[in-house]
């Protein structure tokens, strides 16, 4: 079953072209790797996913599910379904900083119960426990009643997701969550979600910026360059030379300095081996 379907999306911004074109089609549980140099369109393809942006009138249609999120330019009337289908992850400003860990992730039910409740933040308590199972299984419960200002960077990724699992989201939009976060603690974002991924049956979408993640967590790369689609197949095939090869210089920008890849239990998360600025982590 297709979860994303992308068709002939273009923008532009004040003449620049940011999306040429791109069209995608994710099936539903698949964990797709979004790859390309800075400014190449990774964040305008989420956010036009997330029905945050539209795209140039005349072009592309982007469905979620079974929902419509935009066509020809045009946001369609499903915001709210499609808001609850879909968690978006960003590198920064994912929680309200004053409020505790607990209350930004019930903020992912906001969509699912009366507005009234949810302004007095009126939850009951199979809801607060569905949130604290959320936490458990990002690994970080016992962050529950903390301010989230208090938060690391990457336990701040993990509240992100576990607001996505209490949304009941079934598509994941994750963009650039590891950009800010050490080597162990991008890890362990990684792996988190990847395991929401196989264990919930998640679809999910990352962009990154460094490949080895992307041949270590995902099947599957989508690789763009100046807003189109320069590769989409399998992560083994983006070797070093064919980065090279797609990127020419820039393809420093994606690739860690004398990062060997080293072959992956998939089964076994804490056995994950990678290149040698992970060790420890
Ligand atoms: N709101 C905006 N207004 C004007 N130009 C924009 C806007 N958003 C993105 N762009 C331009 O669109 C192009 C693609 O930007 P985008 O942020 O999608 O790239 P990216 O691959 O996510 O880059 P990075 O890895 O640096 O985050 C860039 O040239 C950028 O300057």
């Amino acid at each position: 079953m297709t979860a994303i379907s992308v068709e002939n999306l273009s923008k532009t911004f004040r003449r620049k072209p940011a999306l040429k074109n791109v069209s995608l089609e994710i099936s539903s549980g698949e964990m797709v790797a979004l790859i390309g140099a800075s400014g190449s369109g990774k964040s305008t393809l989420i956010r036009h996913i997330a029905g945050l942006e539209r795209g140039d009138g005349e072009s592309g249609a982007i469905t979620v599910g079974e929902h419509l999120v935009q066509n020809s330019g045009k946001l369609t009337r499903n915001a709210k379904a499609i808001r609850r289908e879909v968690g978006v992850i960003f590198q920064q400003f994912n929680l309200v900083d004053r409020l505790s860990v607990m209350s930004n992730v019930l903020v992912g039910l906001l969509g699912n119960m009366p507005s009234w409740r949810g302004t007095l933040g009126l939850f009951t308590r199979s809801e607060k426990l569905t949130a604290m199972r959320a936490l458990h299984r990002v690994g970080i419960p016992e962050t529950a009643l903390q301010r989230a200002s208090t938060l690391s960077g990457g336990q701040q990724q993990r509240a992100a997701i576990a607001r996505g699992l209490v949304q009941g989201a079934s598509v994941m939009l994750a963009d650039e969550p590891i950009a800010s976060l050490d080597p162990a603690s991008a890890k362990r974002v990684m792996q988190t979600l990847s395991s929401i991924n196989r264990a919930d049956g998640m679809t999910v979408i990352v962009s990154l910026h460094q490949v080895e993640y992307a041949r270590h967590f995902c099947q599957r790369t989508v690789a763009l360059r100046d807003g189109e689609v320069a590769f989409d197949g399998a992560s083994t095939a983006l070797t070093n030379d064919f980065l090279r090869e797609i990127y020419g210089e820039a393809s420093e920008e994606l690739v860690l300095p004398d990062a060997p890849v080293t072959t992956t239990d998939e089964d076994d998360e804490e056995s994950v081996s990678l290149v040698p600025a992970f060790a420890g982590a």
